[in-house]
């Protein structure tokens, strides 16, 4: 099978940590949306929000899903990929889709420990738990109803990756 592999979920579930596991095992290409988005405009995504709101940052990940799909190629999103129903058909047409699973409290520990400001400027406003709360509120219907296959992501990054091999029954016969 070599159709892309689309990882979504909250910020600080790991999708690019493990997409990056999952790419360097399967010999794939590894394209991070927002990584994308900052080589093509030389902007962080903090910047492109101080200048154009979320909605001009909305507007540009989806040109920068669609940009990097591509055969053989595992593609790390935004954790708000999934608010757009272009982006949800788009990857569960295109691909196989997988949900990296964690709750508020591990997600904002995660984030607490490594921010990332220019990369996640606030979307509430709120402290960081309240924040994680709130998004998951918002988005867990979507991230469930986009996903071929949930993970938890509550374990070390290379037993998720191990886990979606066997998801997708890619695991390579060593
Ligand atoms: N499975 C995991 N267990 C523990 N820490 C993790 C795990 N996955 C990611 N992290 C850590 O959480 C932070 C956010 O990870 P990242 O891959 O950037 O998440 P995302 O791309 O989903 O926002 C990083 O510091 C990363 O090292
Ligand atoms: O959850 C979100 O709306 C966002 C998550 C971020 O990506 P990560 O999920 O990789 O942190 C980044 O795309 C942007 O700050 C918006
Ligand atoms: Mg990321």
């Amino acid at each position: 099978m070599s159709s892309p592999i689309f990882l979504i979920g909250a910020r600080g579930c790991g999708k690019t940590t493990v997409g990056e596991l999952l790419a360097q095992a399967l010999g794939y290409d590894f394209h991070d949306t927002d990584h994308y988005l900052q080589q093509v405009s030389g902007q962080t995504v903090a910047d492109i929000v101080a200048a154009e709101g979320w909605e001009g940052f909305r507007h540009r990940e989806t040109q920068a899903l669609m940009a990097v799909s591509a055969p053989e190629t595992i593609v790390a999103t935004g954790g708000g990929m999934v608010l757009a129903e272009i982006n949800r058909r788009f990857m569960q047409e295109r691909g196989s889709v997988i949900w990296l699973q964690a709750s508020a409290s591990v997600l904002a520990s995660r984030l607490s420990a490594y921010p990332q400001s220019s990369q996640r400027p606030t979307l509430t406003g709120r402290p960081i738990t309240e924040e994680m709360t709130e998004v998951l509120h918002q988005r867990e219907a979507l991230y469930q109803q986009t996903a071929h296959h949930i993970i938890n992501a509550m374990q070390p990054p290379e037993q998720v990756a191990a886990q979606i091999l066997d998801a997708l029954s890619l695991a390579r016969a060593s």
